[in-house]
């Protein structure tokens, strides 16, 4: 749980701070006023990124060197780690966690999980295959232990076998042991992705049934190479084309999860609506099943709902969300924008304007 932010010369903030509450923590204020701003420097203290943009130096103040961000967070056994991110223009970045260095961003994903739901979103639909493999594998990461470790094996073996490749006079013995461990690494990974969207698939259609109005969509996997085929055949078999183009064409990193519906791929069939409902719906759907089937916590971002979704939809969101529990900042124009979001007394409002916050509630 994310209890207290600290933010200096980031994006128009000049210097904020807040202390959040345990559940929906609301952002109001006008257009341009900050509130995706702050979202992103929550995300970025989870993730390591933006979910705006790739160039970070984006998020430095423009009449500042440096933009620094810093965070306390309550870890799920209840241990406070402070984490402290600062970026200067030149493109240095410090990440550091209780003082010292974090080695991979996987350290802030496992101390901090945490979900946006923001304009971007949509591309878990539309976008390219590698937005549902990163879907499809955040989900994998924070339920199943041995993913991260698998990825990491299977990325060096790529890795390698690609460098074989590109020399040209490779040594065949060299290529077929990254041959032999990119197939069963492969292997293992969909093994791991076939069960996961297996457990997914009841929440996705529970948070559908709830979302309601949605044509019949089917999810399925395609591992990265033709289904019930031998990998280390295919890689084999492919060899000189792999060759030329200098890259490994099948294996586990090149999965993908398939959307259609009776009449087709979603993306030639759904409506501009309708695909970002949907979207929402997949996260939710990996929400719910972090959540209610592995007991795991997750910091819930929701920016600019209103101009995302109609209404029963957008109120749809919010009750699933609130059903969830879980910490959630929601940004909105004014306080009464969303009448679903119900409120109680734990419920924080916090007001923005012009990179000044202020606590309402
Ligand atoms: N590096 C930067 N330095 C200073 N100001 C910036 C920087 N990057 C963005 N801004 C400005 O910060 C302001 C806040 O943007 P933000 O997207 O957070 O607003 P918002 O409240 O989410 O608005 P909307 O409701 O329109 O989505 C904008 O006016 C934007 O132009």
């Amino acid at each position: 749980m994310l209890q207290r932010l600290i933010l200096s010369s980031f994006r128009n903030y000049s210097h904020a701070e807040l202390t959040l509450g345990a559940g929906v923590n609301l952002v109001v204020g006008g257009n341009g006023s900050g509130k995706s701003s702050l979202l992103e420097a929550i995300y970025l203290m989870g993730t390591g990124r933006s979910f705006r943009t790739s160039r970070l130096q984006r998020l430095v103040n423009e009449a500042a060197g440096e933009a620094a961000v810093y965070a306390e967070v309550l870890s799920q056994q209840d241990v406070l780690h402070k984490i402290g991110m600062s970026r200067d223009r030149q493109g240095f970045t410090a990440l550091k966690m209780d003082g010292a260095n974090v080695r991979g961003l996987s350290e802030l994903a496992r101390l901090l999980p945490v979900q946006a739901f923001h304009p971007g979103t949509v591309d878990v639909v539309e976008g390219p295959s590698s937005a549902r493999r990163r879907y499809l594998d955040w989900g994998l990461f924070h339920v199943e232990q041995s993913f991260l470790p698998l990825w990491r094996q299977l990325s060096g073996a790529l890795q390698q076998r690609n460098k074989l490749l590109r020399a040209g006079g490779f040594n065949a013995r060299e290529l077929a042991a990254w041959d032999q461990q990119v197939a069963s690494v492969s292997d293992r990974i969909n093994g791991l992705r076939t069960r996961y969207l297996a457990d997914l698939l009841p929440h996705f259609d529970a948070v559908l049934a709830h979302i309601g109005e949605l044509p019949e969509v089917r999810i399925s996997l395609y591992p990265g190479w033709a289904e019930g085929e031998d990998l280390l055949a295919l890689l084999a078999q492919d060899l000189e084309r792999d060759r030329q183009r200098g890259y490994t064409g099948k294996g586990a990193h090149r999965a993908e999860l398939r959307l259609s519906t009776g009449a087709g791929p979603v993306r030639d069939v759904f409506s501009r609506g309708q695909t970002k409902t949907l979207s929402y719906a997949l996260l939710l759907a990996q929400l719910y099943l972090l959540v209610r089937s592995h007991g795991g916590r997750c910091l819930v971002l929701v920016d600019d709902l209103a101009s995302e979704l109609d209404e029963q939809h957008s109120d749809a969101v919010i009750r699933a969300l609130q059903e969830l529990g879980q910490q959630t900042l929601i940004t909105a124009l004014s306080a009464d924008a969303l009448p679903a979001l119900a409120r109680d007394d734990a419920t924080r409002v916090f007001h923005v304007e012009h990179g000044v916050l202020n606590r309402l509630e």
